[in-house]
């Protein structure tokens, strides 16, 4: 084998691709993963320094993915050395009667994830600072909490260094040529291998137009928005204030959601699931600041010791599907053209997971999970494009 050629090229080094790497060379193949920006960059979607990690979804098929994840979590913090992540429960509230609440209730009860539900009487006494309202139920799931998302991205980049596997970053991909060796083509030269992933984040439809497919993915930027606690600590990790996802506020079309202060400390990350239509490549022109109307408006009802203007607007993007849930499949043509997109705001926590099947499905094994939910198939539209 020339020096150029590789079993695997993963494009893309998100946590998606940086897990599905690390999974390849783990199995001893010769894993080339390329980054378009200098590692490590906040141009994507993996950057920032927390995510939410839990179990509770309303689909089963999350939940059972999660309690493989969960594990893998553990093996790559033991294989790095680091802490990548702190428990401290995820607290659901939302109106009691609404079928969405309903839903995650049941799952986390069917799934026997160990959960507490608060009273209106008894929610003060367990969560301080926040206000329920009338009519709304709350419930913590306990096993949930917060990953330390940059340590992560690093960690795992790192134990697949170790493990053989080569980085280059500052290689952005401009041509494929799809065959039983496929060729990838960068701004520096031209690689080869038997087969190709692209993890590509807000760009899958860029790189997927070089081997005529487009799919139904919108690309948001996200105002990641931090609010100062009057009292600094009153939210905080330390404290074990849990992470919250606030369902069917008032002139929300989305959830609301919140992480106890950590990274910045005195400022809480509270954000809205969802954002402004954006060209990843101009996402700093995108200014809508509706969703920080709604924040503020939420944060002076129910988070009274937070002051009610941001301290800190970051900002990430999410690449969304027409159903939320995530793309993990084989090129309908090529099918050593593996494809992980459209994580639709909700896939760090299973980065180790995605990375597990993207890996299976390019050595063409059969994948550990059923992935009917994540098949390019269920869309109505077509989805193949001329070249
Ligand atoms: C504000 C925010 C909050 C979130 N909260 C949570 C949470 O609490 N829990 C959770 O589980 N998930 C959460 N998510 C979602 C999660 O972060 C994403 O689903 C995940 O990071 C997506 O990773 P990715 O690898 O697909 O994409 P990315 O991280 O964007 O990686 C794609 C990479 O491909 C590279 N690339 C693109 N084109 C090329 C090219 N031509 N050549 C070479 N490289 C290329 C890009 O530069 C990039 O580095 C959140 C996301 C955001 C934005
Ligand atoms: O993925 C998650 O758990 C969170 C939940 C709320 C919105 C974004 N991500």
């Amino acid at each position: 084998m020339a020096s150029h050629d590789f079993d695997c090229i993963v494009i893309g080094a998100g946590i998606q691709g940086s897990f599905t790497a690390y999974h390849l060379a783990k199995k001893k193949k010769k894993t080339l993963l390329l980054e378009q920006f200098v590692l490590p960059h906040s141009r994507g979607s993996s950057h920032g320094q927390t995510r939410i990690i839990r179990k509770t979804y309303e689909e089963d098929f999350y939940v059972h993915m999660m309690e493989e994840s969960y594990q893998l979590w553990s093996q790559l913090e033991a294989e790095a050395g680091v802490q990548l992540h702190r428990q401290a429960g995820l607290l659901v509230l939302g109106p009691e009667k609404a079928s969405s609440f309903q839903d995650l209730k049941r799952t986390m009860e069917q799934n026997h994830l160990p959960n507490m539900i608060l009273r209106p009487k008894e929610f003060s006494q367990h969560i301080p600072n926040m206000n329920l309202a009338n009519g709304e139920g709350a419930i913590v799931d306990m096993s949930a909490g917060v990953l330390y998302a940059d340590r992560a991205l690093r960690a795992v980049q790192g134990v697949f260094q170790s493990l053989g596997g080569e980085i280059k970053d500052r290689e952005k991909v401009v041509g494929i040529t799809p065959g039983t060796v496929v060729t990838v083509t960068t701004g520096s030269g031209a690689y080869r291998a038997k087969s190709l992933v692209i993890t590509a984040g807000p760009w899958a439809n860029t790189l997927l137009s070089l081997v005529g497919l487009k799919l139904p993915l919108q690309v948001l930027k996200i105002n990641v928005c931090y609010w100062k606690e009057k009292i600094p600590g009153t939210y905080s990790l330390a404290s074990r204030f849990p992470s919250f996802i606030q369902l069917g506020f008032e002139g929300a079309e989305s959830e609301i959601y919140g992480l106890p202060s950590n990274e910045y400390p005195g400022l809480m990350k509270v954000c809205y699931h969802s954002g402004s239509p954006t060209d990843p490549d101009e996402r700093d022109r995108q200014t809508e600041r509706k969703d920080i109307t709604l924040l503020s408006s939420y944060i002076a009802r129910r988070l009274p010791g937070l002051e009610t203007v941001p301290a800190v607007v970051e900002s990430c993007m999410y690449t969304v599907t027409p159903d939320h849930n995530f793309i993990l499949d084989s090129h309908p043509s090529h099918n050593n053209i593996v494809i992980g997109a459209g994580f639709s705001g909700h896939g760090f926590k299973f980065g180790p997971i995605v990375g597990k099947v993207l890996s299976e499905l390019s050595l063409g094994q059969m994948p550990s999970y059923d992935l009917s939910p994540f098949r390019i198939q269920r869309f109505q539209t077509p989805v193949l494009s001329k070249l």
